[in-house]
């Protein structure tokens, strides 16, 4: 008889992500913002979305939302069938910020564990869990280095390493690697493809860029301002192995064009 636990009902079947009618308001003191208007959209589990759209169009504020971080004013939004608070004290999902966000005075391993000493993990399960995600962003022998000792690519691949440790099945990611330049950028996107065939997580990530949004993704989401709205989603046919000069085929050349005038479109309304 198999040992692994029975999903509960539904479970299984359930996307990781679902958005039906979403709307989110802030109230300002210049009246209401409207930073997300009749959002919907289905996110599988295993899929790979990118965010993509101009400042202001409510990238951010839809990807915390799914972690609990904003509430909608209206609509439903779930995260692994459950609601994103519900989600969140489930431990569904690992963040990743722009900026790295390294505590200096800790080493990179203590970084790492960090949130499951929180989560009062034993120090064994600590020390396993850190050296495998250490593995698994490439900086096996790093643990002991200080963030300063650490270059911006490699400072970015360790906060990825600590989103994984608590292994969530969904990663979010907003823009990590926006400060970084184009050839580590072009380097971690590989990496970040690998790491995602390697562990079939779901992985939302917002970006400014549209070959990086095209080259990572399975899904891409255009979104425009005024109000955040999503104007286009497109579901990539590229191959899973995605070598780098993908980015020179007419497939690819053709998915970049339609983001493109998604975005265009989506400027048009303003
Ligand atoms: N806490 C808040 N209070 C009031 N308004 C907010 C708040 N957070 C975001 N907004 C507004 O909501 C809208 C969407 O913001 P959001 O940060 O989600 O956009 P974004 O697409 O992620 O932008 P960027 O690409 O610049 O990060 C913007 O008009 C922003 O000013």
């Amino acid at each position: 008889m198999s040992q692994t636990a029975k999903p509960a009902p539904g479970q299984q079947t359930a996307p990781a992500i679902e958005a039906r009618g979403v709307n989110l308001v802030f109230q300002t003191n210049d009246g209401p913002v409207q930073a997300l208007k009749d959002v919907n959209l289905t996110i599988n589990q295993g899929d790979f979305v990118s965010f993509i759209g101009p400042s202001g169009c409510g990238k951010t504020t839809f990807l915390r939302a799914i972690a609990a971080l904003e509430h909608p004013t209206s609509g439903t939004l779930t995260v692994n069938g459950m609601t994103p608070d519900e989600a969140r004290r489930k431990r569904a999902y690992g963040y990743v910020f722009q900026a790295a966000g390294l505590y200096p005075w800790r080493t990179i391993a203590k970084n790492i564990s960090l949130p499951l000493e929180i989560m009062g993990f034993s120090k064994d399960e600590q020390e396993e869990r850190t050296q495998r995600v250490l593995d698994l962003v490439d900086l096996k022998g790093f643990g002991q280095k200080f963030p300063w000792q650490l270059s911006g690519g490699m400072q970015q691949r360790a906060s990825i390493a600590r989103a994984l440790a608590f292994d969530a099945d969904i990663l979010l990611m907003d823009e990590p690697f926006g400060a970084l330049d184009e050839i580590v950028r072009d380097r971690l996107n590989e990496e970040l493809l690998n790491l995602w065939a390697r562990t079939g997580k779901t992985i939302g990530f917002v970006t400014h860029s549209i070959p990086e949004a095209v080259y990572l993704s399975t899904k891409i989401v255009v979104m425009s301002p005024r109000p955040g709205r999503i104007t286009d989603v497109i579901d990539s046919p590229l191959p899973k192995h995605r070598p780098l000069d993908i980015r020179d085929t007419p497939e690819f050349i053709e998915i970049a064009h339609r983001v493109r005038e998604g975005l265009r479109a989506g400027h048009a309304h303003d």
